[in-house]
């Protein structure tokens, strides 16, 4: 049984999300996503929807196995206790695969860490992006 790790904020589903949780899926048999906890959102603005119904809407996802509330302090707990082969970043996530191993190396976890594929546009109106949605939102109905 090969367990595979996704991580991000998930803030109003679209399918650049689906895309990447399905390539993260291809890589094992059971599919576990951590959902980043609103506090921790730093690099860009706060999420709209609250933690539970971003972790909730993820583990609908037919692809998923479990979705679980990422720790408040600690980012290696829930990976310790899942237990991961693998973790696999979204194509563009800010974090660098050598910091990440080196941390697991450092806190005795065995584990690969690789990179998602981009989803591409499929038609030209498509928004693969929860930050193009609500720039959407705000144009078309404020
Ligand atoms: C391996 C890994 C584990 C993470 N675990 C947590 C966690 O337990 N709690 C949390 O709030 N954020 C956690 N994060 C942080 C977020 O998932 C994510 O990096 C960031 O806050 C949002 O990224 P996004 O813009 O790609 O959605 C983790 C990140 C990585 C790379
Ligand atoms: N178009 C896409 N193709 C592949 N993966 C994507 C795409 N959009 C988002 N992801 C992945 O989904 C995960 C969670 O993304 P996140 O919640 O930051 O969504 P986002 O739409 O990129 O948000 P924002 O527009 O606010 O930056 C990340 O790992 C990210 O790489």
């Amino acid at each position: 049984m090969r367990r595979v790790i996704a991580q991000g904020t998930f803030d109003i589903l679209h399918p650049g999300h689906v895309h990447y949780l399905s390539d993260a899926a291809s890589l094992g048999d059971e599919l576990h996503v951590i959902i980043a906890r609103g506090e921790n959102v730093t690099h860009k603005p706060k999420p709209i929807l609250d933690d539970r119904q971003r972790r909730d809407m993820v583990a609908a996802l037919d692809v998923v196995d479990e979705a679980h509330l990422g720790h408040a302090e600690d980012i290696f707990v829930p990976i310790e206790e899942i237990d991961p082969d693998v973790i696999v970043l979204g194509y563009d996530q800010h974090h660098d695969e050598d910091g990440i191993k080196a941390a697991l190396d450092a806190r005795g976890i065995d584990c690969e860490v690789t990179r998602a594929t981009p989803r591409e546009q499929r038609h030209d109106d498509e928004l693969l992006s929860t930050g193009r949605i609500i720039d959407r939102i705000v144009e078309r109905r404020c």
